[in-house]
């Protein structure tokens, strides 16, 4: 494959990988809550000044949320499409989706708050 050809099929692919990015902001409030949290969190990070490993954990984490909250939602738009009617096993396959986001979630607010618990101590 050519060069040429190999660099218009990767830009092709980021701008499929965009066009996601930007629906699930448009279209999922979990998602631009989840986002909203990021940024703050990256705001906090700046503010308190926080090391290259907490910085590293807190990237871990926000990238963690942000990527199970898309699968989720792909998740949930796949069974929509496979199974609009209600049916048991599209209700648990959603539950367990949505199970794994609230996990992430949960280690995020808990790896926030070992970081900056103890720097907002400080200060107060
Ligand atoms: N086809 C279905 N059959 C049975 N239960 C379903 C079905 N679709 C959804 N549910 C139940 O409703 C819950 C919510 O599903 P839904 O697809 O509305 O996702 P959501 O959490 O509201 O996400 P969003 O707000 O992003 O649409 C599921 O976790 C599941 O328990």
């Amino acid at each position: 494959m050519s060069l040429e050809l190999k660099d218009k099929k990767r830009t092709i692919g980021f701008s499929y990988a965009w066009n996601g990015i930007k629906h699930v902001i448009r279209t999922e409030r979990n998602f631009r809550f989840h986002l909203m949290a990021a940024i703050l969190v990256i705001i906090a990070g700046i503010v308190f000044h926080i090391s290259h490993v907490e910085w590293s954990l807190v990237m871990i984490v926000i990238g963690l949320v942000l990527i199970l909250e898309m699968i989720n939602t792909a998740i949930e738009k796949l069974i929509d499409y496979l199974k609009p009617e209600i049916n048991p096993a599209a209700k648990i396959i959603k539950d367990i989706s949505a199970a794994a986001v609230l996990i992430s979630a949960i280690t995020a607010a808990a790896i926030g708050l070992i970081i900056f618990i103890p720097k907002i101590i400080i200060i107060l």
